[in-house]
């Protein structure tokens, strides 16, 4: 099983306010249509929130459960967050690619912004009638927070237990993980985080320059460093060509920051698992 999850600053205009990129969405459809015999049953797609979840919680004061939010607003991040899925949908089912949204917090619970609860057993259904299921980050209900804004990046860690995962692939709006000189001018790729480097590569990173409300490339290598702990390869890569999706998928050594795991993951039992990291 094969994850991607597609950056809201490829797929929107991040600075804006619910501002798709329909022409992106378009070109990664119709790259998916034409690969659909290959991809079909082994892939999940998950959307970055963009200037949909980045924007909107701002708007409408829903960040935190601590902020003055209005009831009346409550539901604004997930019926924003759904009408960006849906268009998504729309535009893949246009291009030949059957889909299936699924929406975040209809199947997932946190505690202290941790997933706590959560249904996965629709998704095994969607994937065995070779639909593609999509996901996006949204508000969801928290037990000592009230709710949370929960971010597409963590969203790929709710299959590790119940999907042998091969592979999760981030495409974003740089071309992986960067290392910055002294006075923040030169910068160079970082190629490969192991088990040896993460740490020193996890102070590398930091938030987005653009709008965004989830932490960036630190909470993207993050959520990619506890995958590497249960086997499952990580690679952060740009995707502002969708051409680059393929390579990303199944090269080998593929552009950008590949993640390699350092528990092998065919082998992998609870009690294996070398945890440094995080879980
Ligand atoms: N060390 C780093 N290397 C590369 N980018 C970094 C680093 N530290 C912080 N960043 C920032 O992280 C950004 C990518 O994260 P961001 O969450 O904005 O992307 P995305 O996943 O495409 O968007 P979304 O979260 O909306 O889906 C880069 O554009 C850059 O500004
Ligand atoms: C999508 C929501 C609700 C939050 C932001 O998500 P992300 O930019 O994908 O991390």
């Amino acid at each position: 099983m094969y994850v991607v999850k597609i950056g809201g600053s490829l797929l929107t205009n991040k600075d804006g306010y619910c501002a798709p990129n329909r022409e992106m969405v378009r070109q990664y459809a119709s790259l998916i249509a034409k690969e659909w015999d290959r991809l079909s049953g082994n892939l999940i797609l998950i959307v970055g929130g963009g200037s949909y979840g980045n924007a909107v919680p701002i708007r409408y004061n829903l960040k935190d459960a601590s902020l003055p939010w209005r009831e009346q607003d409550l539901s604004m991040m997930t019926v924003k967050m759904f009408e960006w899925l849906s268009l998504v949908t729309e535009i893949f089912r246009e291009e030949g690619v059957p889909c299936y949204p699924f929406q975040t917090s209809g199947y997932v619970i946190t505690d202290d912004k941790h997933p706590l609860r959560y249904f996965i057993e629709p998704v095994q259904h969607v994937l065995e009638t070779n639909v593609l299921p999509v996901f996006s980050g949204d508000l969801v209900f928290d037990l000592s927070r009230k709710f949370t804004i929960f971010s597409s990046d963590n969203i790929p860690e709710l299959f590790v237990e119940r999907m042998r995962l091969t592979r999760v692939v981030m495409m974003t709006d740089v071309e992986g993980v960067m290392r910055f000189d002294q006075d923040g001018h030169e910068r160079t790729l970082i190629p490969t985080v192991t088990k040896e480097n993460f740490r020193e590569v996890l102070l590398c990173t930091g938030p987005s320059r653009k709008q965004d409300i989830t932490g960036g490339m630190k909470n993207k290598l993050e959520a990619l460093l506890r995958l590497a702990e249960r086997g499952v390869e990580g690679v952060i890569t740009s995707g502002s060509d969708p051409e680059a999706l393929l390579p990303a998928l199944f090269d080998e050594r593929p552009a950008g920051t590949f993640i390699r795991p350092w528990v092998n993951n065919m082998r992998r039992q609870k009690a294996d698992v070398d945890c440094v990291f995080g879980m």
